[in-house]
């Protein structure tokens, strides 16, 4: 049971509910419609009782017919609840379902004839109570109905209650009436009355004022509320106010048309999710942009969840198909769909980043989010092509490059020696160029190298030791796909060829214009001894490398970075047995994070961030400034926008960049805890004494310190490898290193005297494992050398 008394009213019903505002508290309510001449009337008076009083409104039809079939079907799709009529069963139509039609309730009463008295009475009676002490158990809840406390009430509080429209109840431990908030200030608006289905527990709607309802300060007896959706809307509409400047939100509260992009591109996001993750987390994101289009127009979360009570009571409902637009939409490529998206960030609009306050959790924790791919799509479409390279071998190698790359091939390997026109157009000044770095790139590799055993005597006779071997054969990718990437091969053919790699493949996209791969390539190929270049990218690449084809051999270990397909096809095979093949690391899209101070250079922090935003538009890029001014990071902004304009990769800048963010710390131990947080694949220094900071760093892929040690240096020349772990990866990854193409043996040997040191040891344990081979594999060999005593069991 709800409240036992349904109050009744004509169109005067706002001028009844100001002289009698207890009323409210009844929460269903019923219009008289012989008062309304229109079913629009009766719309409107419905809308403006639900969104201000009542919880449900229903319409008492008495006398002759006043609305037709169709008005009343119109009325019952736009709020209300019930037709109540004098006899229910006779009346019928045709298109209103029977139990929306019910028989004039008897506590139906003319709001002119309710008294305040008569009203608290009406109530009264229809409760009971079975406690000693008389009260009534009162569950309080907000208009969300969220649970804040149990109390009591009494026939007493419950009068008072309800004349002053105010949480007041009956305080047991003190004896009297409690009214809320009267000492603490955290008073309640009641909004409703309930009685529970045995009339024995009564449930109080509030609106809560002040810091809570409990005692302690919390939201609830039960402890806060801030969470969830509830929780998300109470934070979106303090950060309308208190919104800080520059913040993420803010951007969004001014920008209506990125915020309604961001919702169209969440919205297709989640059409796209497939896994229970995925779906939980687009929903989310779609939820987040959509509660600050609503707080942004005064809409609250219980407006929509009585728009969603009002679409349930409909009778005829729409048949929900969708509009063509958005059905053709829906059929199209993926690929066609992303390129759309792409293009609706518009060519002439301003290039900056978002920026956000350290503090700001929520906007820190977006900001540091990777543009990352939906594992279960990729592997879905690489699945098949892995298939089919170890089923179909070459011939599935010649139809992916003919299907991706455009060209068509006779055969997919080009074997060494590489014939000469391989070579044609490589300049000297360029052959130089890869020299330095190719011999800086040996030097700090070989470095590297472990040349003697690692040797250690644990005990007396127990001599332990660890040496490396190469791995040998390793398959080395060399993207292709938007650049051509010679820096590449260097970075992974010097170490394997460092290494000993006895044989070592390359593979690499050939070219659209004349289906050959870069001569650069082929030189550095040639330079690191590598037998075959396997002419194809992506996931069939990997996949022939790994098991092999009739011209592939099969290699050990896959090394190299690379987009989407080539990283899902890399992590599908090491985790085939079949395939027995190890990888270097999970190395995608390239991502750098700047720590910046005031004093830094705003052209060469622009020219940083720029120079991996330029790699691929899933690539990101962060600025994390320590105690910058407005005035640096307007000017770092400027720069940034400048340099991009005049890059020819401008276009992957600007989709690069609308994902990534400068991010405002107070002090150098703050901006280092967020860089460690976000383990980026390249971390730059550009901050007074740099390199007094470099033991704060726990982790990054490579590190570059000072104003004058830009990336690009380790992406070529100085030595350092370049193939280095992305995502967050660098947490438990190192970069390529001479390390990655070798794994390493141990060895011991233990002499008689080592035996008696450790024997008894080994046996003990052995024991308690109850693995008696092992035990006596040691008893055998203690006991001929007269190290155990007779009796020993
Ligand atoms: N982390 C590092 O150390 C590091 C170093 C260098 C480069 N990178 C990154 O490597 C990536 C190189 O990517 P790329 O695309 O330029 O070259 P790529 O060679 O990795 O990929 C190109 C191949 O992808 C395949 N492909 C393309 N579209 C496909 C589709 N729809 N279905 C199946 N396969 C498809 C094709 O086979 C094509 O040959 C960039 O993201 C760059 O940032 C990272
Ligand atoms: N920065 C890339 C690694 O993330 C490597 C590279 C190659 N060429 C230019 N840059
Ligand atoms: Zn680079």
């Amino acid at each position: 049971m709800t409240f036992p008394i349904v109050p009744l009213f004509d169109t005067d019903y706002q001028t009844t509910l100001n002289t009698k505002p207890f009323l409210k508290l009844a929460g269903d309510v019923a219009l008289d419609a012989s008062a309304f001449k229109t079913d629009s009337d009766v719309i409107s008076a419905t809308k403006t009782l639900l969104s201000k009083y009542s919880k449900s409104v229903s319409l008492l039809l008495t006398g002759s017919k006043q609305f037709n079939e169709d008005q009343l079907i119109n009325i019952l799709n736009n709020g209300i609840s019930y037709l109540f009529t004098n006899d229910s069963a006779s009346i019928k139509f045709d298109s209103i379902p029977n139990d929306r039609i019910q028989s004039i309730p008897q506590f139906i009463q003319l709001s002119s004839d309710i008294t305040l008295e008569s009203f608290i009475q009406g109530f009264i009676s229809q409760i009971k109570t079975d406690r000693k002490d008389g009260l009534y158990t009162t569950l309080v809840v907000d208009n969300k109905e969220r649970c804040l406390g149990l109390v009591y009430s009494s026939l007493e509080s419950i009068k008072e209650a309800i004349t002053k429209q105010v949480g007041v109840y009956f305080s047991r431990s003190r004896n009297e009436i409690w009214v809320k908030g009267l000492t603490s200030g955290n008073t309640q608006a009641l909004l409703s009355v309930d009685i529970d289905c045995d009339s024995d527990a009564l449930k109080f709607t509030v609106s809560q004022d002040g810091t809570g309802f409990c005692h302690t300060g919390t939201k609830s007896c039960f402890g806060d509320l801030a969470y969830g959706l509830n929780g998300l809307e109470h934070t979106l509409n303090d950060r309308m106010i208190n919104a800080v400047d520059g913040s993420y939100t803010q951007r969004l509260f001014k920008d209506e048309t990125l915020l309604n992009a961001k919702i169209k591109e969440e919205a297709e996001e989640l059409t796209e999710a497939t896994t229970k993750n995925e779906l939980a987390w687009e929903a989310a994101d779609l939820f987040y942009f959509a509660m600050v289009r609503l707080v942004k127009n005064g809409v609250s979360l219980a407006d929509v969840e009585r728009n969603l009570s009002m679409k349930n009571l409909k009778i005829t409902r729409r048949k929900g198909d969708a509009k063509p637009r958005f059905l053709q939409e829906s059929a199209e490529e993926p690929a066609n769909k992303k390129a759309k998206l792409q293009r609706t960030i518009g060519a002439n609009d301003k290039i900056y980043l978002d920026v956000v306050q350290s503090s700001n959790i929520e906007g820190v924790t977006k900001a540091v989010t990777r543009p990352i791919q939906k594992t279960s799509q990729i592997m879905h479409l690489v699945n098949p092509i892995i298939d089919n390279v170890k089923t179909k071998g070459d011939q599935a190698l010649i139809e992916y490059t003919k299907k991706f790359d455009g060209v068509e091939l006779k055969a997919p390997v080009l074997e060494a020696p590489f014939p000469a026109e391989y070579f044609e157009g490589l300049t000297e000044e360029m052959k130089q160029s890869l020299d330095i770095s190719i011999e800086n790139v040996r030097k700090f590799h070989a470095a590297q190298l472990q040349k003697k055993p690692l040797v250690v005597t644990t005990q007396p006779g127990v001599i332990c030791s660890r040496f490396p071997r190469a791995i040998e054969k390793v398959g080395l990718y060399i993207p292709g796909g938007t650049a051509i990437l010679p820096s590449t091969a260097l970075m992974l053919g010097i170490p394997a060829q460092v290494a000993g790699c006895k044989e070592i493949i390359f593979a690499s996209p050939p070219r659209k214009s004349d289906g050959k791969v870069s001569p650069e390539v082929v030189y550095v190929a040639s330079k690191c001894g590598a037998s075959k270049i396997v002419l194809a990218g992506g996931a069939q690449a990997v996949a022939a490398m790994a098991y092999g084809t009739e011209s592939v051999p099969k290699v050990d270990k896959i090394l190299g970075p690379g987009n989407q397909f080539v990283t899902a096809a890399k992590m599908y095979v090491q985790n085939d047995t079949q395939a027995l093949c190890s990888i270097d690391m999970p190395a995608g899209p390239s991502e750098v994070l700047v720590i910046a101070d005031e004093d830094a250079d705003v052209d060469f922090v622009a020219s940083d961030l720029l120079s991996q935003a330029e790699h691929g538009i899933d690539s990101q890029v962060i600025l994390v400034g320590v105690n910058l001014s407005e005035k640096k990071v307007q000017l770092i902004q400027e720069a940034v926008h400048e340099q991009a304009c005049a890059l020819p990769r401008v276009d992957i800048v600007r989709q690069c960049i609308a994902h990534s963010t400068i991010i405002l710390c107070d002090n150098y131990p703050e901006a280092f805890e967020m860089s460690n947080k976000y383990a980026p694949e390249h971390l730059i220094l550009q901050i007074n004494e740099a390199d007094r900071y470099v033991p704060l760093v726990d982790n990054a892929g490579s590190i570059f310190v000072g104003s004058y040690t830009p990336e690009s240096c380790g992406d070529y020349s100085s030595g350092t490898n370049h193939t280095l772990p992305t995502y967050g990866y660098a947490r438990q990854y190192s970069g390529a290193n001479t390390a990655t193409f070798q794994k390493f043996i141990t060895s011991q040997q233990v002499t008689a005297e080592g035996l008696d040191n450790i024997g008894k040891a080994v046996m003990c344990i052995a024991k308690v494992e109850g693995l008696d081979g092992h035990r006596n594999a040691v008893k055998i060999r203690m006991n001929k050398l007269g190290l155990l005593p007779k009796n020993f069991q």
